[in-house]
């Protein structure tokens, strides 16, 4: 049985869509204590933290996967309030952003790690809808406060990359991996 190490609402959703039976555990990895500057060494030791703790608690296979939003300069995590959601948010809005998952799988004894990003060139928000999003607090528990697939998708000039990886798990290379260790 496979374990989705992540407390994460959108990635057990993600996991569902490949019809793989999954069973969701969190795992208590502080990325907190992490002090990288550069989106892919945090994003890549973040999930590298999370799969580390979870390989001591779990001996099944293992799924662990860590996204930040970076707008080229700092890296945007998870809004810490409305304020601090408006302020990531703007900081996307009419601007070219990339969407970095890195992901662990522990399969048939192998270990296979991939980071994947999404690009977006996203139009102007309009004042009036984000201010609406922020009071949804949809934004809340998600990087950059972003919603690629809600609040973001109508603001989409251009996007290279999956939809899957912004969201916080790269599907189509997971079913890759699996098919590759004929899980599926
Ligand atoms: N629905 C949705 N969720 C997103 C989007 N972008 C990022 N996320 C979510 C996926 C993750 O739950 C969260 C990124 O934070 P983390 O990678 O630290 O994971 P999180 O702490 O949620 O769970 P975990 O560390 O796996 O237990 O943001 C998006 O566009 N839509």
């Amino acid at each position: 049985m496979i374990i989705l190490c992540s407390s994460s609402s959108t990635r057990a959703e993600l996991l569902k869509k490949t019809g793989i039976e999954f069973i969701q555990k969190s795992c208590d990895f502080d990325e907190e204590k992490l002090n990288f500057t550069d989106p892919y060494e945090f994003v890549i030791n973040a999930s590298w933290g999370k799969f580390k703790e979870c390989v001591k608690c779990f001996n099944d296979e293992i799924i662990t996967a860590d996204t930040v939003v970076t707008d080229g300069k700092n890296i945007l995590r998870k809004a810490k309030s409305r304020e601090d959601a408006k302020k990531l948010l703007l900081a996307q809005s009419g601007k070219e952003i990339k969407i970095i998952t890195s992901m662990w799988v522990k399969i048939n004894g192998k270990v296979y790690g991939r980071c994947d990003e999404t690009i977006y060139e996203f139009f102007e928000f309009d004042e009036s809808d984000l201010e609406k999003y922020l009071d949804s607090n949809e934004w809340q528990g998600k990087a950059g406060a972003c919603m690629v697939e809600g609040f973001c998708k109508k603001y989409i000039k251009n996007v290279k990359g999956y939809e899957s990886t912004a969201m916080g798990l790269c599907i189509e290379e997971l079913i890759n991996i699996l098919k590759e260790e004929k899980c599926i």
